[in-house]
């Protein structure tokens, strides 16, 4: 016999009419953070609208995996068809399905493997450039090197700066619209003339019309490419029909944005640590001195830069890129004994998960040795930077490799120091940015200086 179901809390400090929409506007990572003690699965409503939050590990793993039939990926995925209508990671059942086995091989380790020298010889000039610059930007800096990295390897192309700027900006328009309609979804207002519905439009334009040339150009010359967009191009359904043209671009544009901002993001928030920490700059050096030769890179050698890939996973823990993940039950069923309604609205975190002192020791401080294998290791379900299960994220090893080679190439080439200025905070928008990350990039005096390959 079935236990009676559990009714999960509301979070304390709900306000007739609007909810915890207060708490929510002041900080909302934290508020989101300070929801993990009122238990494994608890409720905040903003107006109308009642959100469920799972903070266990075992409970979101079973949502994802095992029970993951019953859950589409809810409001935020939607708002983020902005970028495309069925793009991959917003597109549902076996439409998701289909698409996911025609792209995964291209994301195989092995895969990978092949695109590491196409990185390489991407980031080696960016890298090089900042020579000639004053104080970087980080995030916008990294952003445009992650941006070039799955253009050059996936399509192809390589924007020059100023085209790589503009895409830049319209994948940051259209995210921070994304999340503004989820968290306050307000579908009329979002249909009306104003001007921000006018600029989110002509990021969209600006966005179709870049991918839209790169698909061009395959088409125009299909024997010269072997890559993400061919594969796209040739792809045909049981009944022959090639993809329409709305689908490709909407794969290409939405393989950009899944892309590029959330590798871009980590390796924000490691060089921000390394700023701080002489300590890990030092061993990082050290390392990349020792591996690094002036042979081109291959996954063999970022497998032997293993403290580098300490620095990766820490980055990931603690700064987890995609800190908020929606799902929505599509019909009744029940997690961790609540019977959930079918359309409930659910959020998890993988930022809170990773900061919970539960599953890791003092986890407020950059420890990349907390994954020494020698170390006691967090439950598998603990550490969910990608997510899990059948929407587990497709570019993981293409994520971690890259991040592993930036780092090291960095590293082997210069220092980057913090520029004085307010303190750095993490804002929880699409993914978890610092406030602000102004560094200088100096050339490193002593070490293995690595020339362009
Ligand atoms: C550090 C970098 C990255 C992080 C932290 C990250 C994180 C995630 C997460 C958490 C999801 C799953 C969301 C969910 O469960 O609803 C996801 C999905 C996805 N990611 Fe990533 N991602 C990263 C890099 C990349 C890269 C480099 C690519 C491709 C070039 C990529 C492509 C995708 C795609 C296509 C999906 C949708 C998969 C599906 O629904 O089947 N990601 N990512």
């Amino acid at each position: 016999m079935n236990a009676a179901p559990h009714v999960p809390p509301y979070a304390p400090g709900r306000v007739p009419l609007i909810g915890h929409a207060v708490p929510l506007a002041r900080d909302r990572l934290a508020f989101l953070q300070g929801l993990r003690e009122h238990g494994p699965i608890v409720r905040f409503s903003i107006g109308p609208k009642t959100v469920t939050v799972i903070n266990s590990p075992d409970l979101l793993q079973e949502m994802l995996t095992t029970k993951s039939r019953h859950f589409s990926k809810g409001l935020l995925f939607e708002k983020l068809k902005l970028f495309g209508k069925d793009a991959l990671p917003v597109a549902e059942g076996s439409r998701h399905l289909t698409r996911r086995r025609l792209m995964q091989p291209a994301f195989h380790r092995r895969q990978v493997d092949g695109y590491i020298r196409t990185m390489h010889t991407t980031v080696d000039p960016m890298i090089a450039a900042w020579q000639s610059m004053g104080p970087l930007d980080l995030k916008t800096e990294m952003q445009l090197m992650t941006q070039n990295v799955v253009m050059a390897a996936l399509f192809s192309t390589t924007p020059d700066r100023e085209s790589g700027h503009a895409i830049l900006e319209s994948v940051d328009t259209l995210f921070a619209a994304a999340l503004r309609r989820a968290l306050l979804p307000l579908p009329l207002l979002e249909r009306l003339p104003t001007p921000g519905n006018r600029k989110v439009r002509q990021a969209g334009r600006v966005m179709r019309a870049a991918v839209g040339e790169i698909i061009a150009d395959h088409l125009a010359n299909p024997e010269a490419y072997d890559d993400v967009v061919s594969l796209l191009l040739s792809a045909r359904d049981q009944d022959g029909a090639p993809l329409a043209d709305e689908d490709i671009l909407s794969e290409v544009t939405g393989l950009l944005a899944a892309g590029s901002e959330t590798t871009a993001v980590t390796l924000t928030w490691l060089f921000h640590e390394l700023g701080r920490r002489p300590d890990l700059e030092r061993r990082l050096h050290g390392e990349v001195d020792a591996v690094l030769t002036d042979e081109p890179l291959t996954m063999r050698s970022l497998t032997r830069l293993t403290f580098t890939r300490r620095l990766v996973d820490e980055s990931l823990r603690m700064y987890s890129p995609a800190w908020l993940v929606t799902r929505r039950a599509t019909e009744a069923v029940r997690l961790g004994g609540v019977d959930l309604r079918a359309g409930e609205d659910i959020v998890w975190s993988p930022y809170t998960l990773h900061r919970d002192p539960a599953l890791y020791p003092d986890p407020l401080c950059f420890d990349p040795d907390r994954w020494l294998p020698e170390r006691p290791q967090p439950p598998k379900e603990a550490y969910i930077p990608f997510g899990a299960g059948k929407r587990q994220c497709m570019g993981n090893e293409f994520a971690l490799a890259e991040a592993t080679l930036i780092t090291a190439l960095i590293a082997s080439r210069r220092r980057l120091r913090p520029v004085p200025g307010p303190a750095v905070r993490p804002v929880g928008e699409i993914t978890l940015h610092p406030s602000a990350l102004r560094m200088t990039a100096e050339p490193r005096t002593h070490g293995r200086r690595r020339e362009a390959v």
